[in-house]
């Protein structure tokens, strides 16, 4: 058990917090298919998922057809650009489960983050509530493309200019967006995110810390580096 209330599952390290990951998720899809015949997960972008990602599609059982794809955030950028986290998902998942591929909805940044946000908005706004969403961290305590020192947005997905970390510009589901799911799961991993995961437990006020406290069962898996710094 980790110390932050939130962080109530504690790993030795990436590829546990990656194993347990996908245990829970394949978990929650099953129980979503049995109530509602669908299961609808929005994907973290950014690198800690993509392990997550690698085990999921391993996974025996697993019934793809009735999996729902969506993306948490994404960078600007031409479809096949290797910054976009559509493309890794791409790679990962739908090269070895295409029968996702027909409820893959990617957000669509290269006709531009302001059309894009607003044609995601509207997609999403007669699917919510998502079943679970996937959220990773980054250094700075953002999750999604939500960072630090910017205004509370509003309404479902936002264009997104001036990101500190590049690309600058970008598309993001909201924090009302994120927490429209059943499930929230957040996964931290490694010693660079240690001091974020910490000031998050001491209160600090970061796009993380911020979306949390508006789900009310958030599950946080981290693993022994990136709980290093937490009392
Ligand atoms: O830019 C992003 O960063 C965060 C964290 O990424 P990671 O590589 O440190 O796992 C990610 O959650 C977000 O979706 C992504 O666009």
């Amino acid at each position: 058990m980790c110390s932050l209330r939130l962080c109530n599952h504690q790993y030795a390290d990436a590829a546990q917090v990656a194993a347990a990951a996908a245990r829970h998720i394949a978990e929650v899809a099953q129980q979503a298919i049995a109530a509602r015949g669908r299961f609808q997960l929005v994907l973290a972008g950014g690198t800690t998922p993509l392990a997550v990602y690698a085990q999921l599609v391993a996974m025996p059982d697993i019934e793809w057809a009735r999996w729902h794809l969506f993306c948490g955030d994404e960078r600007s950028g031409a479809a096949d650009d290797p910054a976009r986290n559509s493309l890794a998902i791409e790679q990962i998942v739908l090269a070895q489960q295409p029968s996702a591929a027909a409820q893959w909805y990617p957000i669509r940044t290269e006709i531009g983050i302001e059309t894009a946000a607003t044609e995601y908005a509207a997609l999403i706004r007669s699917r919510l509530p998502f079943d679970l969403v996937l959220l990773g961290m980054g250094e700075d305590g953002h999750t999604a493309s939500l960072f630090p020192q910017q205004p509370l947005p509003s309404g479902l997905v936002i264009p997104v200019y001036q990101a500190p970390k590049p690309p600058a510009t970008r598309v993001s589901l909201t924090p009302a967006a994120l927490v429209a799911t059943h499930n929230l799961l957040i996964i931290i991993t490694g010693a660079s995110k240690a001091e974020a995961l910490a000031r998050w437990q001491q209160g600090a006020d970061l796009p993380i810390s911020r979306v949390a406290a508006l789900h009310q069962q958030v599950t946080v898996f981290c693993d022994h580096a990136a709980a290093s710094a937490l009392n």
